[in-house]
């Protein structure tokens, strides 16, 4: 494919994808990410429609050229802003213009001396820095990184430097050298741009999707308030460790804790300070515990910490530490500092325990702390055979 029949394909193809992405982000607004990248795709179809004309001569070459190259530049690189954005850093905003801005002089000062040799490096090295910067973005969790997202990071990553390969070799060997003859490079980088362009497209387009079903698998089990497991979310977790519990020598601790006198907090300052005051407390409390343990919000102020490898004395210390931590804690609301306490049921699970049984046996203890004044852990009696 020659340069201008590939300006031409990628101008319709991102046009062909800007038109459904309006519509989409019109009706249901979607994430930042998401506008960024319909903005940074319509930014790259102009370039291209602009290079193309260029190319055929209705645009002047000396305005299509550098006019094309620089929005392409802009184009590319809120693309890759836009993976930073998904990737949860705000970090590049800040840089995004000053670096734009260095890319265009640099690119207009080579295009004015040398617009064959210079202005072709220059283009092919910002064109490859802008594409790796996405490919970067798409690998900083590489961890938590889908396989999706990792062959994305490497192709791209592998595609940019093939495009970057060309204003790197260029300048040494202008005429090119054996078999690496300039048009051969200039086709490389020339279907490198294609591909990529492509692959970022689709590549993007399946990892949004791929992000919304992650997310609605954790909605499923997050509590959105608190943002610690809900009861579906805690119960998950709880199943292992009732099964376990049937083999000699595993105990595991549950804890019911239920805030005191919430009702109050929510008639004095309102609901809306109710929630702030309600996510810190949980917060409070997660701070308190291992990151093996387990902690779930199971109704409006009552949550569940689940103890692995704990036996009941060991779980009353555990709790007495979140009372006192709960205790000594102030939420500032907007218009009070809140002090609130709560109340512990503790408990270990049985071998012959029911998720029914368990939770009754600890809420008793927990309504004997309430009655008995609140602020306080009680312990449900222990087993009478061995757990
Ligand atoms: N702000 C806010 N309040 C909530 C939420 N869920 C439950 N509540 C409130 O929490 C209060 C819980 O009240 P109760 O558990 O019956 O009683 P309490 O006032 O906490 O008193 P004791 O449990 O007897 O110590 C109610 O007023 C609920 O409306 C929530 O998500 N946000």
């Amino acid at each position: 494919m020659d340069a201008t029949t590939m300006a031409l394909a990628l101008a319709l193809g991102n046009l062909a994808l800007c038109v459904p992405l309006f519509f989409f982000t019109a009706g249901a607004p979607g994430s930042p990410a998401l506008s960024l990248w319909s903005v940074a795709r319509q930014v790259q179809a102009i370039a291209w429609l602009l290079l193309y004309f260029g190319a055929l001569g209705k645009v002047p070459g000396s305005l299509a050229l550098p006019g094309g190259s620089l929005l392409l530049f802009a184009g590319i690189a809120i693309e890759a802003g836009a993976q930073w954005e998904a990737a949860g850093s705000e970090r590049w905003r800040p840089i995004l213009v000053p670096l734009l801005c260095v890319a265009a002089v640099l690119f207009l000062l080579a295009w004015l001396v040398d617009e064959t040799l210079l202005g072709a490096v220059v283009y092919s090295l910002i064109l490859g820095l802008f594409y790796l910067a996405q490919a970067a973005a798409l690998a900083h969790s590489w961890r938590a990184a889908s396989i999706l997202q990792r062959f994305l990071a490497l192709a791209i990553a592998l595609l940019a430097l093939a495009l970057a390969a060309r204003g790197v070799l260029l300048m040494p060997l202008p005429e090119g050298r054996g078999w690496l003859s300039f048009a051969l490079l200039r086709q490389i980088s020339l279907a490198s741009l294609y591909v990529l362009s492509l692959l970022s497209a689709f590549g993007s387009l399946l990892l949004a999707r791929e992000r919304l079903q992650q997310e609605l698998a954790r909605m499923q089990v997050i509590d959105p308030l608190t943002d610690v497991a809900n009861r579906r979310g805690f119960l998950n977790a709880l199943a292992p460790w009732m099964a376990l519990a049937r083999r000699p020598g595993h105990a595991t601790a549950l804890v019911l804790l239920d805030l005191d006198n919430f009702k109050r907090v929510n008639d004095s300052y309102g609901h809306p300070a109710g929630d702030v005051v309600l996510r810190q407390l949980a917060e409070v409390c997660r701070r308190q515990l291992r990151d093996s343990d387990q902690l779930g919000r199971l109704t409006g102020v009552e949550f569940a910490i689940l103890l692995p490898r704990t036996g009941l004395e060991e779980a009353a210390l555990v709790a007495e530490r979140v009372r006192a931590a709960l205790e000594s804690t102030a939420v500032k609301t907007g218009r009070a500092l809140v002090k609130l306490t709560a109340s512990f049921g503790v408990t270990t699970i049985r071998a012959d325990d029911s998720t029914v049984t368990l939770f009754q046996r600890a809420d008793q203890a927990l309504q004997a702390a309430k009655q008995a004044g609140r602020n306080r852990v009680e312990l449900a009696p222990a087993a009478t055979v061995p757990e």
